[in-house]
């Protein structure tokens, strides 16, 4: 298999940050704290967990319902929920700054995936454990345990459902392949203090397919236990994802999907990627 990392743009956000917004976070010493915990808080808390920005009771009528509720936390270790708070906190405002140059990259306004397509963003957050190979070789299978299954579920080839994802992976562990456009299985190393972005099948919607959703997949090989927390970042709950006029213009005029409506499509995946 190739590892030809080099061809994957790796963008320095830095100047994103500075440009549009407070460059703050960036540099704050709190945020690498935060990483350091959130880590620590991951493997104490065990082999997977999710949680989805809660929708209040009745706000999306009917297409809201399978995300009404709260998220179960665990009761340990004792500060993981205000952690998660805080981490889901910094990386919704780092991937909207992202989006805004992503939007202008397009040739759209900074704003285009504010207002009504993601002005109220939902989000996801996924903390996955993968097994080190002789477990996962061994006895780790789906019969025996549901931790297991689900993370067997997000290592198989899949594109994320959303606009952007940020995936913080353990530092010295090789395991995530992105598929290039020539159809080949290419490593993305982590590299430290950054995040593999991956784009979601809403950006590429809006994109007209000028941009296309990472198809991607984890393989743990190496001996060693291996943690990704990854967060995806949705459009508003509701929105209606329908190609950028723009974007058509740039690819040539032909509108090539359909009006997709976000919750659904979130919905319809999950529904799948959970059944046992
Ligand atoms: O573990 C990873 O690096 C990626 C996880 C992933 O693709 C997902 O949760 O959708
Ligand atoms: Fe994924």
């Amino acid at each position: 298999m190739a590892t030809d990392f080099k061809s994957i743009p790796i963008i320095d956000i830095a100047p994103l940050l500075a440009k549009w917004d407070d460059p703050k976070m960036a540099q704050d010493p709190c945020v690498s704290e935060i990483v350091k915990q959130l880590d620590q808080a991951c493997r104490e808390a065990g082999f997977f967990y999710v949680c989805y920005k809660e929708l209040k009771q009745g706000m999306y009528g009917a297409l809201g319902k399978p995300m009404e509720g709260c998220n179960q936390w665990p009761d340990s270790p004792q500060n993981f929920k205000e952690l998660m708070e805080e981490y889901i906190s910094l990386c919704t405002e780092l991937s909207r700054k992202i989006m805004r140059g992503i939007a202008l990259a397009l040739g759209g306004l900074p704003g285009e995936f504010e207002g009504e397509r993601g002005g109220d963003a939902f989000w996801v957050l996924r903390l996955i454990g993968y097994p080190e190979a002789s477990t996962a070789n061994g006895k780790c299978t789906p019969e025996n345990d549901i931790g297991c299954l689900l993370a067997k579920q997000f290592s198989g080839a899949h594109t994320d459902y959303g606009l952007l994802t940020l995936v913080n992976q353990d530092e010295d562990i090789i395991a995530l392949q992105v598929r290039n456009q020539s159809g080949e299985w290419i490593s993305a190393p982590p590299i430290p203090g950054t995040f593999v972005c991956n784009i979601g099948d809403m950006l590429k919607i809006l994109s007209n397919g000028l941009y296309e959703s990472t198809l991607h997949r984890v393989i743990n090989n190496s001996p060693t236990y291996r943690v990704c927390v990854a967060f995806f970042y949705e459009p508003n709950y509701d929105a209606a994802m329908e190609p950028l006029e723009v974007c058509v213009r740039r690819s040539g005029g032909t509108r090539k999907f359909e009006k997709a409506v976000y919750g659904e499509h979130l919905v319809s995946k999950v529904q799948t990627n959970f059944v046992v």
